[in-house]
């Protein structure tokens, strides 16, 4: 992708003041778990899902449900959000603005084409959390920044049956983001226990994941412990 003119100068990308205390990724918080729903759901999910949470730390959940509209997605939310408010998991609504403000969601998660930042804030308010995809692009992550994102996410790292996808980042962006913000990146795109290592590495904050827990053939509570495992021995 060719990136617009952006002038990289490094007071100009400091939205953090004190990114140059953060160059060696000296105070980074562990790298964690954001688990992302099946893009369909069936009714032995909920109990699904609450095995995967209490398998090992997830940070976050988002429901990222395809293929049907809002209010089928508001009658299937309140379950789930739930299991996950009984363990302080983060309750993230994918697409929708204005679900995520029917729902009383922790946050949204928006694309490119799913709405605005600042509108997201000025909709859900101060505590809300608002993530953007921003592919494999710098300047979309400085311009979601810069809108008051509370993370970014870059991705597709690997290949990936979930979503079809058309950018492919070097790990690399990941460490180039967090020498330059202080605002969490998440790394998305085919990521399991076996490929993670180099994301983390790199310095994604978090790693969501949807296929390589739901698909596990151990199951989502196994797939769950074995990414425990990767992130302990950061
Ligand atoms: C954490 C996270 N990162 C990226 C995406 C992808 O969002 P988007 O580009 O809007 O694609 P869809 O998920 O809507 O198909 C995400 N959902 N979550
Ligand atoms: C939802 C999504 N967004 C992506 C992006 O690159 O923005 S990749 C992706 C799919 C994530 O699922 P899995 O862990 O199964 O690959
Ligand atoms: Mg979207």
């Amino acid at each position: 992708m060719n990136e617009p003119e952006h002038d990289f100068d490094a007071e100009d990308l400091a939205l953090d003041p004190h990114f140059a205390d953060r160059f060696e990724h000296e105070d980074k918080p562990a790298c964690q778990l954001y688990l992302i729903s099946p893009p369909k759901i069936d009714a032995g999910f909920a109990a699904k899902l609450a095995e995967a949470l209490d398998a090992g730390p997830v940070a976050a959940f988002q429901l990222r449900l395809k293929g049907i509209d809002d209010h089928a997605i508001a009658a299937l939310a309140p379950p789930l959000q739930a299991i996950c408010a009984e363990r302080e998991v983060a309750f993230i609504v994918n697409d929708s603005i204005g679900l995520a403000k029917r729902l009383k969601a922790d946050g949204v998660h928006l694309g490119q084409d799913d709405g605005d930042a600042r509108d997201a804030r000025e909709q859900l308010g101060r505590d809300a959390q608002i993530g953007v995809t921003c592919h494999d692009s710098r300047h979309l992550a400085m311009e979601a920044g810069e809108a008051g994102a509370d993370y970014v996410a870059f991705g597709a790292f690997y290949p990936t049956d979930t979503k079809e996808v058309q950018h492919q980042p070097d790990p690399s962006i990941l460490g180039w983001w967090s020498t330059v913000t202080g605002i969490p990146c998440v790394a998305i795109g085919g990521i399991t226990p076996a490929n993670a290592k180099p994301l983390v590495d790199a310095g994604a904050d978090f790693l969501a994941v949807c296929g390589a827990v739901w698909n596990d053939p151990d199951g989502p509570a196994a797939a769950v412990g074995k990414f425990a495992a990767v992130l302990a021995a950061d």
